[in-house]
């Protein structure tokens, strides 16, 4: 329809059917394979002379690609090349992705993306997922509407107020589950087309954002309370309604307050899953489980103390309480007890336990009060010291020391991301340990030398867990997640960890074979769902591991007729 406004400007609806070809084949992310089409779908599908003489294959393109994104030198550029890839040929993208998975990701995901999100405003060109916001109540159900696909099977979704360890982003936090979703398809084989990236918009109390003239999101103080519970409350019902009873939601970088009310409210009717609680937890686990290969004895040996307790903190905590109270007969309760929190008042403990926080109180064991990391080290002498308080800096040489007088082979996480907020980083706790620890951390670490030998740092971060996760549910048809599939997929994790690892001081395995290893942590997910029956397809597969990888989403290019 045309016409003229009151304006004298042309109005007409934007209305286009059409099967691509010619130029919105090109221009379409999905369907583009750029100078990879055939002389033959060139003819058939209008693309003659819309493209030059020659003729690539998808792993030219890929070298070609890979040759550009080297030249860089700031990561962030390497990010925007990485994004404008995704959004101009979504299967070169993820080509790209799954065959030079340890280069790469760290591009796309921790820690380049936290630095994409501090960034957001100035680098945003072409939006990317769904923002919901307070101007949308009421109309929540629309808004998901509008989103062009149907068949969604995953959505990661934030409200931005805890970006990594970066803190309340705002709207900008949208980089976030776009990058976790990234991660669903490169390493957990679920298709693009399924997953849907959204952030939620209550306002935010960063300072400098309000004040920033490019801020994309809401200008105005983050709601609480009612009218925040109302949105999500009218988002998750609306999740549900559009998607059905299997969308899996993903939450990502919540606050902890919200965390864990959400987690808790919808873990009875809805198949939701908390990264930062749950994911964060079940990669932990899965490298202490494999550091028992290395250290010998079981999990209830030991000693844990975790500097912070959030999302992260506590969650690990307790998932490897329920492991030792499930391998062993002690109650959980009693496993409690071999571990410790500090937070930024100092050693949870019973006298504190009025004041604390509802999801700490179960940490709050008799002892009396210590206020400080190092002194809670020297009287309660773990063997195991995490680091999740979202902190740099806080594993100091004294700190690092102290862990290596009292144990032979100290055991050391450093979890906060990005690497700007590692409690320590790599090159400092073997230096420290004098090559005696073992290490892992949250964002990537390169190699360290030290004496004669090179160190390889294991990456715990959820990225090993949430895609093969994630796919085992909903490959099975899971309606709900249970802390039994976590046990799971930790104990798949740890399951692939190799000798050479071991040999390079490393608790997981490389990021260069997670395909197989997210088809393997499917796999015991669904065969830990089947038997809780959760599952919902039938009859079980018989071969779960194959028929992972046989729903896993290949990159290659198809042929067009
Ligand atoms: O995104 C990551 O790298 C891990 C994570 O969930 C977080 O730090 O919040
Ligand atoms: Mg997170």
């Amino acid at each position: 329809m045309m016409g003229n406004n009151e304006d004298g400007d042309q109005l007409f609806t934007p209305w286009n059917v059409s099967i691509a070809s010619g130029h919105t084949l090109l221009r379409d992310p999905r369907l583009n394979k750029g100078l990879a089409f055939t002389e033959k779908e060139r003819e058939s599908h209008y693309l003659t002379g819309l493209l030059p003489p020659m003729i690539a294959s998808q792993e030219l393109q890929e070298k070609k690609v890979l040759h550009m994104l080297r030249q860089y030198e700031v990561p962030l550029q390497r990010y925007i090349a990485m994004i404008d890839l995704q959004e101009r040929n979504e299967r070169l993208f993820y080509k790209l992705l799954v065959d030079h998975v340890e280069e790469l990701l760290p591009v796309v995901y921790t820690p380049t993306v936290g630095e994409a999100c501090q960034k957001f405003g100035s680098i945003f060109h072409r939006p990317q997922g769904l923002y919901i916001s307070l101007k949308d109540k009421g109309k929540v159900l629309e808004v998901l509407k509008n989103w062009p696909e149907r068949n969604i099977q995953v959505i990661v979704v934030t409200d931005g107020e805890r970006i990594l360890g970066l803190g309340d982003l705002g709207c900008q936090g949208m980089g976030i589950p776009v990058g976790k979703l990234s991660l669903y398809t490169a390493l957990g084989g679920v298709r693009p087309s399924a997953c849907l990236p959204i952030t939620i918009d209550v306002g935010t109390n960063n300072e400098k954002l309000l004040n920033d003239e490019f801020y994309i999101g809401l200008k105005q103080n983050r709601a609480r309370g009612q009218e925040y519970d109302e949105l999500l409350e009218e988002f998750m019902t609306a999740v549900k309604r559009i998607y059905g009873e299997k969308i899996l939601v993903q939450f990502e970088d919540f606050a902890n307050h919200n965390a864990f009310t959400l987690l808790n409210k919808y873990r009875t009717t809805h198949l939701v899953f908390n990264d930062d609680i749950q994911g964060t937890a079940s990669v932990v686990l899965g490298g202490l489980l494999s550091a028992l290969k290395l250290l010998g004895g079981t999990l209830s040996d030991h000693t844990f103390l975790f500097l912070g307790a959030g999302e992260a903190g506590t969650g690990i905590a307790e998932l490897i309480a329920l492991q030792i109270s499930k391998k062993t007969d002690i109650a959980l309760e009693e496993a409690r007890k071999k571990i410790w929190l500090v937070d930024s008042k100092g050693l949870v403990v019973s006298a504190r336990k009025e004041s604390l926080q509802h999801f700490k109180q179960p940490w709050a064991h008799e002892r009396e009060p210590i206020n400080n990391l190092l002194d809670a080290i020297k009287e309660i002498k773990p063997s195991v010291l995490i680091g999740t308080s979202g902190v740099g800096g806080q594993f100091t040489q004294e700190v690092v020391e102290t862990m290596s007088s009292i144990n032979e082979k100290p055991l050391i996480m450093a979890l906060s991301n990005p690497t700007s907020q590692a409690e320590c980083t790599a090159e400092e706790a073997y230096t420290w340990s004098k090559g005696r620890a073992i290490f892992a951390s949250g964002s990537p670490f390169s190699p360290v030398t030290y004496g004669d030998n090179v160190f390889v740092p294991g990456q715990a971060n959820n990225a090993y867990i949430f895609p093969g996760f994630g796919l085992g549910l909903i490959m099975c048809g899971a309606t709900r997640v249970h802390d039994d599939l976590l046990l799971a997929a930790s104990e798949g994790l740890a399951a692939q960890v190799e000798e050479e690892d071991f040999a390079k001081g490393r608790l997981y395995p490389p990021y260069s074979c997670i395909r197989k290893i997210s088809a393997n942590i499917a796999a015991t997910v669904a065969d830990k769902a089947y038997e809780l029956g959760l599952a919902s397809l039938l009859p079980r597969p018989t071969d779960l591991v194959q028929f992972a990888e046989s729903c896993m989403y290949d990159p290659t290019y198809p042929n067009y007729r």
